[in-house]
């Protein structure tokens, strides 16, 4: 069975890439994908929950997964750790099952160096004042946090050249077709359709 894609989604806090993700996780069970829950070492916001948004830890225990090996990335990130687990990836990709993370830039370089076959996508919102916004819409950070956060937003972005995709949320509809082509796209790839039919190829080459 062909390996899963390990699918890259960053952008900066607050452009919509968690909504977008969610959105297309909805659509299932065509689009047959899993997205990863990170560690980290942020206070839980309300609504949040243990194992399903994060795993919530502290300092002292993320570091000690770091001198373990246990993340396939880390970083911090507005002052606080957060990391993918390694076991949890490897294990999900090796069923055939997409796999997405939500992750910053320096997360992302540290996947396309370990995983050359990932795929990567920004995200960029339509405007400053709209990232303002929507930050502020979600109603979930302080003052302080989304000043840091918009503060933070064009280091972010500077790293959009990077990816292999770019999208603009602008219209979230809009948006969310053109992540839906992306995958639509990278699962018809030839390595991937290619041990799918392997039957029917044998098939039709058989003379
Ligand atoms: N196209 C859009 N138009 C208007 N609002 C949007 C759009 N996309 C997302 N939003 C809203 O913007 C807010 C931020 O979205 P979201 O939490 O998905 O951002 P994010 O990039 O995942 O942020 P973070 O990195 O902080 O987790 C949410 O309230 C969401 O509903
Ligand atoms: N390098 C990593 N970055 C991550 C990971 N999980 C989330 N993130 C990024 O952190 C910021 C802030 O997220 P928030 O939930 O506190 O708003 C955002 O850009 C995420 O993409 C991770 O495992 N590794």
């Amino acid at each position: 069975m062909a390996q899963g894609t390990l699918f890259i989604v960053s952008a900066p806090s607050g452009a919509g890439k968690s909504s977008l993700i969610q959105a297309l996780l909805k659509t299932q069970p065509l689009y047959d994908m899993q997205v990863s829950v990170s560690h980290t070492t942020r206070s839980v916001r309300p609504g949040e929950a243990h194992g399903e948004h994060y795993f919530f830890v502290s300092r002292p225990e993320f570091e000690q997964m770091i001198a373990e090996g246990d993340f396939l990335e880390h970083a911090e990130v507005f002052g606080n750790y957060y990391g993918t687990s390694r076991a949890a990836i490897e294990q999900v990709l090796s069923t055939g099952v997409d796999v997405f993370l939500d992750i910053d830039w320096q997360g992302a370089q540290q996947i396309r160096q370990k995983m050359p076959a990932s795929r990567s996508i920004f995200v960029l919102p339509p405007s400053t004042e709209e990232l303002d916004r929507r930050l502020r819409g979600r109603g979930q950070d302080s003052e302080e946090i989304i000043a840091r956060r918009m503060a933070q937003a064009v280091a972010e972005m500077s790293h959009y050249a990077e990816y292999d995709y770019l999208i603009v949320n602008d219209d979230f509809d809009l948006a969310l077709s053109d992540l839906k082509t992306i995958i639509r796209a990278e699962r018809l790839r030839m390595s991937r359709q290619k041990s799918r039919h392997d039957a029917l190829i044998s098939k039709l080459l058989a003379v």
